[in-house]
């Protein structure tokens, strides 16, 4: 007997399913027909499952689906800015309106950035402390350091001399004076933001309070978001001023200020633009930014040299305004492109935009199946900065443990990977500015602290990262240095970015 035999005999499913020994020939009919049917009803579900899998390898062949990585603020939203003016400008231009809300928001918390450098700073005006708390300058009126914390109105008025005591306490009695009548854009900041909610959604935004902090610390203010499920677009930012009044031009601020209706945000922030114009330009508080190495240029949303035209009743945000404007991902944003024209004539284009903040990075795996393609974006410019979310981690540092996790990941091990090194404007500035890459990277050494040095030398480090640490060694790592602001230069890259896709994609449908 051989072995097989043996094991079919005392096989308990073979031994339930034997005919039994005494069965008639009406019942060896019947079971027949029975196992005929069930043999149908088995190559039918055979047949639904072909079916279905070639469905979906058909689906595949019209649909590349790409993934948006990166920390957060590396750009990953402005990149997908960027696919929607090329492919879908129409519906670019229609959402234009909406982001006058992002942009105003963006403007207060620079201004609050502004407000809170020179509020905790003790030494901005200093005339060798003798202005102590307490001094008294001139009796029953507070000392003007205690003025600016509190706000207390303090008449408004310039001395030119800059040796004087008195001049000394009457830039802090300004500065009172302007933050104080700068107090309503907290009012502002909060009816934008719950008209970003919408009514009957669930909070989609958070934002920090604008009650001074006891230490000087402008990262405190947290950063405003929607959730991706939030339907903040909806028309209710048509971008006008629901009824504020005021003049454009020159002086009567407060007069606008008043006439500026109580529910208006729009209204208020503009009521503010002469105050908050005369705060960013003056030379005592750019020197306060300066010596603390606060360089809000630098920083996402700056609209703080565009105050006058931002302000305007009639402003309508530019194609380059939404692209500067920062709104945090929280969730994924998923964007279907589909290409009309060209040789990808119905060829479908998934791109979906995940947040990049520590908190968000555990939704990123369910979108890994059947991805295309991952776009990761590192801002190299952030060598001198940490995480928001942990202060002890250099960004960077943070970017390459990220593209190592990526890069490793054996579920995307056959994904091509195509990294932006990004923010190389910024990253130009600061080093023009000279700040030092060797003092925050100490790898760095010696090398030469200009651009191009710097951009390779990252680039060498991301490269190596993919090498050591990818499943699939005969995958190739595509790169950039980008600026993904630029709209030009990005069309030019996308397209490259595209046809590269394609390509592998189509080799890889012609094995499916
Ligand atoms: N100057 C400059 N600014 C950039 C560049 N890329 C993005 N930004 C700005 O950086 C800010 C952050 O960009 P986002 O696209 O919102 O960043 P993100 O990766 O989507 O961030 P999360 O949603 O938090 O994950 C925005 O204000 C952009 O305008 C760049 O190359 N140069
Ligand atoms: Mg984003």
């Amino acid at each position: 007997m051989s072995p097989v035999n043996s094991f079919n005999e005392e096989d308990p499913l073979a031994l339930a399913i034997r005919p039994p020994a005494d069965e008639t020939p009406q019942q060896r009919d019947a079971r027949l027909a029975e196992e005929a049917a069930a043999k149908k009803i088995s190559d039918d579900i055979d047949e639904q499952i072909r079916a279905e899998s070639k469905k979906r390898k058909a689906r595949a062949k019209k649909e590349i689906k790409v993934l948006l990585l990166g920390q957060s603020e590396s750009g990953k939203s402005t990149c997908l800015k960027q696919f929607q003016l090329l492919y879908a400008p129409a519906s670019f231009s229609g959402e234009r309106d909406s982001w006058k809300a992002i942009i105003y928001l963006n403007l207060v918390k620079s201004i609050r950035k502004v407000l809170d450098a020179i509020s905790h700073d003790d030494d901005s005006f200093s005339d060798d402390g003798a202005d102590s708390a307490g001094s008294p300058t001139s009796p029953g009126k507070p000392t003007s350091k205690e003025a600016l914390r509190s706000g207390t109105p303090i008449s408004f008025f310039q001395n030119e001399d800059p040796n004087s005591r008195q001049s000394t306490d009457d830039t802090y009695a300004q500065f009172a004076a302007i933050k104080l009548r700068l107090s309503p854009l907290a009012l502002a900041e909060e009816l934008l933001i719950k008209r970003l909610a919408g009514p009957g959604e669930e909070e989609a935004t958070q934002f920090g309070s604008w009650a001074p902090h006891p230490t000087s610390s402008t990262s405190r203010i947290k950063e405003v978001f929607v959730r991706s499920s939030s339907n903040w677009k909806r028309g209710l930012f048509s971008g006008g001023h629901g009824g504020a009044k005021g003049k454009e031009n020159g002086s009567g601020a407060e007069g606008e200020r008043k006439s500026a209706e109580k529910d208006d945000p729009f209204g208020i922030v503009n009521a503010c633009r002469d105050d908050m114009i005369t705060l960013w330009k003056d030379q005592s508080v750019q020197g306060i930014l300066k010596r603390k190495g606060i360089r809000l240029e630098e920083m996402p949303g700056f609209y703080l040299n565009d105050i006058l035209r931002v302000t305007t009743k009639t402003y309508s945000p530019s194609n380059q305004d939404v692209l500067n404007a920062r709104l945090k991902t929280v969730g994924v944003v998923e964007h279907l492109f589909q290409l009309e024209n060209g040789g990808e004539k119905g060829m479908d284009w998934r791109i979906f935009d995940v947040g990049g903040h520590r908190d968000q990075r555990q939704t990123w795996a369910p979108f890994f199946d059947d991805v295309n393609a991952i776009i990761f974006l590192a801002p190299i410019s952030a060598f001198d900065q940490v995480l928001v979310e942990d202060k002890k981690v250099n960004r960077i540092e943070d970017s390459l443990l990220l593209f190592r996790s990526i890069c490793a990941n054996k579920l995307l091990g056959k994904v091509n990977i195509v990294l932006f090194l990004n923010k190389i404007d910024i990253l130009e500035r600061k080093l023009k500015a000279g700040v030092k890459v060797s003092r925050y990277v100490r790898s760095y050494g010696e090398r030469p602290n200009e651009l191009q040095t710097v951009a390779s030398y990252f680039l060498s480090k991301f490269m190596a990262v993919h090498k050591e640490s990818t499943p699939n060694p005969l995958r190739e790592l595509y790169t950039h240095l980008t600026k993904v602001t630029d709209t030009e230069a990005t069309a030019a890259l996308i397209s490259d970015v595209r046809e590269m896709i394609l390509r592998k994609h189509l080799q890889d449908s012609s094995l499916m």
